[in-house]
């Protein structure tokens, strides 16, 4: 991507995009604007993320054949809920017509040293959203914080059956970093697995943006990152990715969009 201009980071990212509305005073109205906004004049987002009370009406407003998935969130945002709970939370996303299941893993419980817990849940959760549900797992790296623990989260993640491995929620202090980037797709990479990346929580701007595809590029080579591998999880994205398609300055827009 290095050579890649703003205009073409701009147009990659939006295919790559969960546009996400994960606000505490989401409501009914902010989810037709989000399904509104997804379907720019430039193309779709991947895919909308939002709560899973939110799943029925945003498949109602988008319909059946959509090109723009809807994700949701379980067990979300502090990753501590039994795995009985999480399941019934997926199984009723998926019957209120979710494409994509983001879960949080039991991360409290493996910085205690609970691998077990981790591996539980993403395998029950894996069996409640077989394929061609995808599966992606919040690995909350910025409370995980040492580099040896998210990558051991990372493979326990990808040995579980994950289709992707996503930093954050969003909602701690730290959420996506560079470096916690660089460790998580260097574990794609080992594990030879066919398994997709995505920041999620902070990312602003297409020069953000480019940031995090120059790194995949780096390590997994300049075709990989596509709907199927790379997603970035943003709220804030969408703006600065139009003002730059719209030939307007970067960074000037992309709160107010
Ligand atoms: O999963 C995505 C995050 O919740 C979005 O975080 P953000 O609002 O900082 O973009």
């Amino acid at each position: 991507m290095n050579e890649a201009t703003p205009r073409l980071v701009a147009a990659k990212a939006l295919s790559l995009l969960d546009l996400t509305d994960l606000s505490d005073d989401c409501d009914a109205a902010a989810i037709e604007t989000l399904c509104r906004q997804a379907n720019t004049p430039f193309g779709p987002t991947a895919a909308i993320c939002i709560w899973p009370r939110f799943v029925a009406l945003a498949r109602e407003l988008l319909g059946a054949g959509s090109a723009i998935r809807i994700a949701t969130v379980v067990n979300f945002p502090s990753g501590d809920l039994p795995v009985d709970a999480v399941i019934a939370e997926t199984r009723q996303a998926i019957a209120d017509g979710a494409d994509e299941i983001d879960l949080v893993i039991p991360y409290k419980a493996l910085i205690a040293g609970n691998e077990d817990a981790v591996r539980q849940m993403i395998r029950a959760v894996r069996e409640a959203c077989p394929p061609p549900v995808t599966l992606k797992t919040i690995l909350e790296t910025g409370e995980l914080k040492d580099r040896d623990l998210i990558r051991n989260a990372s493979h326990l993640a990808i040995s579980s059956g994950t289709d992707f491995i996503k930093t954050s929620t969003g909602k701690v202090a730290v959420n996506a970093t560079l470096e916690a980037a660089d460790i998580m797709l260097n574990a794609i990479r080992e594990s030879g697995r066919n398994v997709g990346f995505k920041p999620a929580g902070g990312v602003r701007t297409v020069g953000e943006a480019a940031l995090y595809l120059n790194l995949a590029a780096t390590i997994h080579g300049p075709d990989w990152a596509m709907p199927s591998t790379f997603r970035f999880g943003a709220s804030g994205l969408l703006g600065d990715i139009v003002a730059v398609l719209e030939g307007r300055e970067s960074g000037t827009q992309s709160a107010a969009y």
